[in-house]
């Protein structure tokens, strides 16, 4: 399962044995696999009696998000923390942010500009890229600066313009030491779960002790800034408070870290004190330095490769359907040009690879009124909207998630799709019956407390009987009208599971992502940024597939 590229096996055996089947795991441990939206629906709408099992948060917490990050945590902590982290992730909020989303991808489209320019191998007007590397790159500066007002300087260093050369930023670097030990570790992470001895010969090289206190420390120090910041402007009282919470202005000292120690505050501040933001009229308990601290490397853990993951399947799906890639092209640049073709004929000697591009966004006069223009112009535009949307379903960056029956004396799973008795076989020949000899067809399944259950989200986004037969296919137009089976979907994105789902109650829990409007929205000012000027293919000589690395 772990090699196998990860939708078509999950696809196959669905087609052999229906939506919801056991296989065995790690030492034939047996997991609950579905892809019924019922069942889906009735596990994620109830998050917090099917929380994560130990080892997803385990590998989860050792892969930098730590032990008490939102990806991690669970029961009343999470609902606590959830409800602190919201409101920096709100639609103004995010907003606020693009000015740093216009940049970065701006900065990467000039560095490939000039690659394209000066690349030694180049053949004729096609350079080869290596895109995930350089959109990772430029996803860590946007987490980076968005996130925490931190700069990882990643594009910058671009000089030698080998996107694998190591980063010379410490926390870049401390981060990649964790981040690729959790992976290489993969075997013994499984074993430790089996056998929990194990757990005490975890790797803690020296390396790795290093990189931790190197996280900790500019942590601490980027947490210390921004409570000085807010407390400045407390005392202050004055516009620039005024302007922050209401997201005006651009994202410049307004990060997602400055806004939950805000929000924090405000939390865990009587409310007799006076604070800029509204009285909320409770008094909750806010999270603790430790607790915000794991924020940080949480927001890097969950928001910087899945976003390049995203934006290199997006790019990825436009090669290989050039009329799509032609028709976005042609749709963004009437954007910039309210709707007329204007502007073509400057582009007519643009080689592929947009040799002929603009300048950057600097030399248009009022960059920030022309980036939030065009913001709100990208908002609105549908065909840039059925492009990210198909991409990600296709393409779920995040493509299975498991649970763990937490419900004591265990649960009944409704379905959608009856599981048959005598059970499908894989061999036609031979049938299995239910353990209790019963026959006919069950619309329900029984889980032990304990059970795991694998939840599939990229077979689930691609299955057929959801989105008809072709539903493999890089479609963007189907979005026009998508089939009434996909509403029974309840995802964040209509219909698919990419960002999972929050159809739980705040009591029975949201672990939805919280940053899918933050990606969206990245996501939808990179392309714009890319495409416009730039025509994308594959490249011949190259296998591309989906691995878990
Ligand atoms: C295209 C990009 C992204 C995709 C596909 C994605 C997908 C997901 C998925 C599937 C989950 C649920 C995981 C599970 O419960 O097993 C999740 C959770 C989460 N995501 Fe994202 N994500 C993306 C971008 C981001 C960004 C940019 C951020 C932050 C800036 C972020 C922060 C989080 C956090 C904190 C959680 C945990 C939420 C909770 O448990 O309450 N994600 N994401």
């Amino acid at each position: 399962m772990h090699d196998a590229e990860n939708t078509g096996l999950i696809s196959h055996w669905s087609a052999l044995y229906g939506a919801t089947f056991v296989y065995r795991g790690f030492i034939g441990g047996p997991r609950l696999m579905t892809t019924d939206p019922v069942a889906i629906a009735h596990i994620l709408a109830n998050a917090y009696e099917y929380p994560k099992p130990d080892f997803v948060r385990d590998s989860l917490a050792s892969m930098a998000a730590g032990h008490e990050g939102l990806l991690t945590v669970e029961g009343e902590q999470h609902r606590r923390q959830r409800r602190i982290l919201a409101p920096a992730f709100g639609k103004v909020q995010i907003g606020c942010l693009e000015p740093v989303f216009w940049d970065k991808a701006t900065k990467l489209r000039d560095i490939w500009l000039e690659q394209a320019n000066t690349q030694e191998d180049m053949d004729a007007k096609c350079p080869r890229i290596d895109v995930l590397s350089w959109l990772a790159r430029a996803t860590l500066d946007v987490i980076g600066e968005a996130g925490f007002g931190y700069d990882f300087d990643a594009l910058s260093s671009h000089a030698s313009a080998h996107p694998q050369n190591e980063t010379h930023n410490e926390l870049a670097a401390a981060f990649g030491v964790i981040f690729s030990t959790a992976r290489k570790f993969r075997v013994m992470t499984i074993l430790q779960v089996w056998f929990p001895v194990l757990r005490r010969f975890r790797r803690n090289s020296a390396t790795m002790v290093q990189a931790h206190a190197t996280m900790e420390r500019i942590g601490l120090d980027l947490i210390e800034q921004k409570c000085a910041q807010i407390l400045a402007e407390e005392s202050f009282s004055s516009d620039t408070c005024k302007q922050s919470s209401s997201g005006a202005g651009t994202s410049r000292g307004r990060d997602l870290l400055r806004l939950l120690i805000r929000s924090n505050l405000a939390s865990a501040t009587p409310p007799s004190k006076p604070t800029t933001n509204p009285p909320s009229g409770k008094h909750h308990p806010g999270m603790s330095t430790r607790e915000v601290l794991c924020q940080i490397s949480t927001f890097i853990a969950a928001g910087h490769e899945t976003t390049a993951s995203a934006l290199t399947w997006c790019l990825y799906a436009l090669a290989r359907a050039p009329h799509a890639q032609s028709k976005l092209r042609a749709v963004l640049r009437s954007l910039e040009h309210g709707g007329t073709p204007e502007g073509e004929d400057n582009r007519q000697n643009a080689a592929v690879g947009g040799m002929g591009g603009r300048d950057s966004l600097g030399t248009w006069g009022d960059r920030e009124a022309r980036e939030k223009d065009l913001g709100d112009k990208l908002k609105g535009c549908e065909y840039l909207d059925w492009v990210v949307r198909e991409a990600l379903r296709l393409h779920a960056p995040v493509s299975s998630t498991m649970r763990v029956c937490a419900r004591p004396g265990g649960d009944e799973i409704p379905l959608s799709v009856p599981i048959p008795f005598p059970a499908k076989c894989a061999s036609a020949s031979s049938h299995a019956v239910g353990v209790d000899g019963e026959q006919g067809e069950r619309w329900s399944v029984r889980v032990a407390e304990g059970d795991i259950i694998s939840i599939p989200i990229q077979a689930v986004n691609r299955c057929k009987s959801l989105w008809g037969d072709d539903a493999g296919e890089f479609r963007p137009e189907r979005w026009a009208d998508p089939p009434p089976a996909a509403h029974t979907i309840p995802g964040l994105m209509s219909g698919t599971l990419t960002f999972l789902n929050s159809n739980g109650s705040v009591s029975a829990g949201n672990r939805a992502c919280i940053g899918w409007r933050f990606a969206l929205v990245e996501i939808k000012i990179f392309l714009y940024t890319l495409v416009m000027d730039m025509e994308f293919r594959l490249d011949e000589d190259m296998i591309i597939e989906k691995r878990i690395k």
